[in-house]
């Protein structure tokens, strides 16, 4: 099976989703983020921080390069379908967007420390959030609506629609 990249906004529920599905499909998960995490012994936020944004880009890019075509599910980081290389590099496999409406987002990230992008203000996160619908639709094989619906059950639609 073709390895199944789970893309969407910070808080859609990919690292979660992700896990359920790997579970479901018995595929190993991979994790974007921690694989990124343990590249450069470091967290996101120091990363951030110390680095700057676009270098923790070019480790995503590189975490992707390596990610095999077929038998995985992969959580990635909202922001990897932002460089056209990274769609490219995705095109590999089967791209699932998670589909969230801003006000779930917000409810779920609240109190959220972690993310260093959600950080900023509620007006520039709106509007991240609006810029970049564009980019994961276009860059969809398939978009799951997952307002309302459990983990689970949102892990049983994109198996449905996968298979
Ligand atoms: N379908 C869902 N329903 C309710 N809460 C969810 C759902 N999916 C994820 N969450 C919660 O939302 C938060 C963000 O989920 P996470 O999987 O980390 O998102 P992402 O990896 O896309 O940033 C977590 O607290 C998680 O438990
Ligand atoms: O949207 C983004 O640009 C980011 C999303 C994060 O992952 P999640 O989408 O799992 O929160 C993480 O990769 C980093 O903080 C940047
Ligand atoms: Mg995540």
């Amino acid at each position: 099976m073709e390895t199944i990249f789970l893309i969407g906004y910070m808080g859609s529920g990919k690292s979660t989703v992700a896990n359920i599905l790997s579970r479901k499909l018995n595929l190993p998960k991979i994790e974007m983020d921690e694989e990124i995490i343990k590249k450069s012994g470091k967290s996101i936020p120091e990363i951030f921080a110390q680095w700057g944004e676009e270098k923790f880009r070019s480790i995503e890019t590189e975490v992707l390069e390596n990610i095999p075509p077929k038998g995985y599910v992969v959580s990635t980081g909202g922001g990897v379908p932002l460089r056209a290389e990274n769609q490219r590099l995705m095109d590999k496999g089967v791209v699932v967007f998670l589909n969230a409406a801003w006000q779930t987002i917000a409810e779920r990230l609240e109190h959220d420390k972690s993310r260093p992008l959600w950080q900023t203000d509620v007006e520039e996160n709106k509007k991240r959030f609006m810029d970049r619908l564009n980019i994961y639709t276009s860059c969809a094989d398939i978009t799951v609506d997952v307002d309302g619906y459990s983990p689970e059950e949102i892990a049983d639609q994109i198996i449905t629609e996968c298979l």
